[in-house]
């Protein structure tokens, strides 16, 4: 099982590089690891679990997070019609985004930084997203609120970006230049 101690921190270069591809059909051994992502998220959100092995509660995580510098992703939250996410998924891809953005109030953290970092993390508001799924499934996503987070979130460390380099250094706490409202939406504890 994956354990923070499997969890690269910030400084390690896999976290800057620009992941690959999977050609698919994914082999036996990437899907064992995304498998072992999904297991992860999984288990961090269990209480006796994460508690017993020191477990970040984690709603997403990328492979480049475990140093594989591969386009995978595991999500675990709800999504905007409150609708349980547990996805392993290969490639995935932003097809299209709204202009309106959005940011979490409290800002956002990352399993790979262990530091608090203030300010506002801009996000597009709506975003479409394709991927492969761990059984081999092409879906299409159409994600808001939080899940649109964490999905952005996650797909940045594929491109070997970190949140906090989306916070306006200058002004962190600007209010994102939509051309309409902003959606501040507070972290559910679920
Ligand atoms: C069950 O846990 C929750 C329930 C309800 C709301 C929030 C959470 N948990 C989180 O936001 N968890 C964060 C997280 O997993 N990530 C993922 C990450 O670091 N991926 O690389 C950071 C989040 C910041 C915005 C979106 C993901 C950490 C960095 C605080 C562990
Ligand atoms: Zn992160």
């Amino acid at each position: 099982m994956i354990t923070m101690d499997d969890i690269i921190r910030e400084g390690h270069p896999t976290l800057r590089k620009i992941a690959d591809p999977v050609s698919l059909p994914a082999s036996k051994e990437e899907q064992d690891i995304l498998r072992s992502m999904v297991e992860y998220l999984i288990n961090s959100q269990d209480e006796d679990t994460a508690a017993q092995y020191g477990l970040r509660p984690g709603v997403g995580l990328a492979a480049p997070q475990i140093n594989v510098s591969k386009k995978m992703i595991a999500v675990r939250t709800f999504d905007h019609n409150d609708e349980f996410l547990e996805l392993g998924l290969f490639n995935p891809k932003i097809i299209s985004h709204s202009e309106e953005t959005t940011y979490l109030e409290s800002g956002e953290g990352c399993l790979s930084v262990d530091r608090m970092v203030e300010g506002e993390v801009p996000r597009y508001a709506r975003i479409k997203v394709k991927a492969t799924t761990l059984e081999g499934e092409e879906i299409t996503l159409r994600l808001k609120g939080f899940a649109a987070i964490v999905f952005q979130h996650e797909i940045d460390h594929l491109n070997g970006i970190m949140f906090y380099d989306r916070i306006d250094k200058s002004d962190p706490f600007k209010e994102p230049l939509p051309p309409k409202e902003v959606i501040k939406i507070s972290k559910f504890h679920g």
